[in-house]
């Protein structure tokens, strides 16, 4: 067993995090050898196990990043856009595979992955789902089909207490969208829809976002044209989904060289 790869999780007391340390604990394809949160949590210093409300596991939850990835061969990190970033400059430094399911970056922050990139293996993804990744093949290949007839539109739901819209699942099957009709997804979309907003442009993209209770995450893609609608649509019901496709990213992500990758490159969909 211990010949297995160490793998550190951030955030471990989130959603997530908890979702992550579960997997990887009844996993015989990887172990865990660290548990970090943020500074001033007041998880840092238990056993995560025990923090879970469960049986120990002999790890304890730290606030060094630097030193928990050095222990390991992967970091699983589903926390914050600048927690991130930081934490990628730490996994290059440690030649840790970085396995990055965070939503909500902005262009600074996916600029600074790309540096970070140039040394480390990093995989990054929206949604790590295998069924949301189909999805978005199925979206280019039906966004290439129809034409601006077809009105677009992105539909996500999720619980209230995320942070950051549209989601990032929204994002990655507005940009298949985009990609399959051929045009730059910034040059058309259409995000909040509030007051006289005029009629909707042709060939726009639109996003909607619904937050409520604990609906961990559901996207429809709509195409609305003359006389006939299609709607493709994929519902969470376990973020198990999420957990399973992070290690498959890791256990992926060993043999690769360094760069940036998605969940596409690991289930080989491109
Ligand atoms: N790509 C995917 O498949 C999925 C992505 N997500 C994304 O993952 C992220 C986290 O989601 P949840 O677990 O629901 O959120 P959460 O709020 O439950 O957990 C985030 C955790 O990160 C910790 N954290 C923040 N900054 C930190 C730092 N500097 N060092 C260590 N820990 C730190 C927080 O204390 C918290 O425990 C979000 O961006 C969400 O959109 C969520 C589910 C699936
Ligand atoms: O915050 C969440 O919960 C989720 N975030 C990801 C996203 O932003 O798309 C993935 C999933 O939908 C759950």
């Amino acid at each position: 067993m211990t010949d297995l790869p160490g793998v550190v999780i951030t955030g471990a007391s989130g959603r997530m995090g908890q979702m992550l340390i579960k997997s990887i604990s009844a996993s015989d394809k990887l172990r865990l050898v660290g548990a970090l949160e943020r500074p001033g949590h007041d998880w840092i210093g238990r056993d995560v196990g025990e923090a879970m409300g469960g049986a120990a596991l002999g790890v304890a939850v730290t606030d060094d990043a630097l030193e928990a990835f050095s222990k390991a061969q992967a970091v699983i990190d589903f926390t914050s856009p600048d927690a991130s970033v930081a934490f990628a400059d730490l996994a290059a430094q440690a030649r840790a595979v970085h396995v990055i399911g965070t939503t909500g970056f902005e262009d600074h922050h996916i600029e600074r992955l790309g540096f970070a990139a140039l040394h480390a293996r990093i995989v990054r993804a929206g949604n790590m789902s295998l069924g949301v990744n189909l999805l978005v093949q199925l979206t280019k290949k039906v966004a290439a089909a129809l034409d601006e007839d077809f009105d677009i539109e992105v539909i996500e739901a999720h619980h209230n207490q995320k942070v950051d819209a549209p989601s990032g699942t929204a994002l990655m099957l507005g940009e298949a969208a985009a990609e399959g009709r051929g045009v730059d997804l910034q040059e058309v979309s259409d995000n909040a829809r509030h007051g006289i907003t005029g009629k909707r442009e042709r060939g726009h993209i639109g996003f909607s976002n619904i937050r409520g209770g604990d609906i961990i995450g559901e996207h429809d893609v709509l195409f609305a044209g003359p006389g006939e609608r299609i709607t493709l649509r994929h519902a969470a019901s376990d973020r198990s989904i999420y957990a399973r496709g992070a290690i498959r990213a890791v256990l992926w992500g060993l043999d690769q060289k360094p760069g940036a990758y998605d969940m596409l490159d690991v289930l080989g969909l491109n």
